[in-house]
């Protein structure tokens, strides 16, 4: 998954970054092949089935479980016991995140990831990513991992965009394999719908320094 400097998806991270200025959230199809979308599929399973994953909860601390807010199984990357593929991924999310100081200056030194697994008719309500105590989000970044996904599995991503009269543009993304989506972590409300078959993802925030 390295990929030499002469070969950066560098009009993908344009892309995601005139969709986040342009409509408040960026989308690039591809940023993982269907092969690596494939194995690392593969690769959460492994660690679900090995009891790895835990049910999300609300907040900081993960601390308090509310299925009724959002329905999730989680389990945070840790560099250490990342297997090649896991490293690769955040290698790439680092490589953009270094694209993204150098033309937006952001101030990013920092990311973290967690795999996501939404069972069936599992959701997460309406939210913003960015916690009272922990201001250092500045973008979301969610990656799917999801072969096939038709519109009928449900499982969208839906943003509520203000508009300028007040009212509000409902837009709803499929978790397409392969797709990342990119937005603000302090500014766009968005929910997960429920889907009628596991919605698999990679969900992580670049950060700031500092508290
Ligand atoms: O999986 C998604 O599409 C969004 C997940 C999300 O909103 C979150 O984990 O905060
Ligand atoms: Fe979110």
């Amino acid at each position: 998954m390295n990929q030499p400097d002469n070969e950066l998806p560098v009009h993908q991270y344009e892309s995601i970054i005139d969709g986040i200025l342009n409509e408040g959230y960026g989308i690039v199809d591809e940023f993982l092949s269907a092969g690596e979308v494939a194995s690392l599929a593969q690769q959460l399973h492994h660690r679900r089935q090995a009891g790895q994953f835990r049910v999300a909860g609300i907040g900081n601390e993960q601390v308090t479980v509310q299925t009724a807010i959002r329905g999730d199984e989680i389990l945070w990357i840790d560099e250490a016991t990342a297997t090649p593929d896991e490293a690769a991924f955040l290698g790439r999310v680092n490589t953009f995140m270094h694209y993204v100081n150098q033309t937006c200056f952001l101030g990013l030194r920092d990311y973290e990831f967690h795999y996501a697994l939404y069972p069936p008719g599992t959701f997460y309500k309406r939210h913003l990513d960015q916690f009272r105590s922990d201001s250092r989000r500045k973008l979301s970044v969610i990656c799917y991992l999801n072969a096939d996904w038709q519109e009928t599995d449900g499982g969208q991503l839906a943003f509520y965009l203000p508009q300028t009269d007040g009212s509000e543009q409902l837009i709803r993304v499929n978790p397409t394999g392969g797709r990342l989506v990119c937005f603000e972590s302090a500014r766009l409300e968005h929910e997960v719908l429920p889907a009628t078959r596991d919605r698999l993802s990679l969900t992580g925030w670049l950060k700031t320094a500092g508290w």
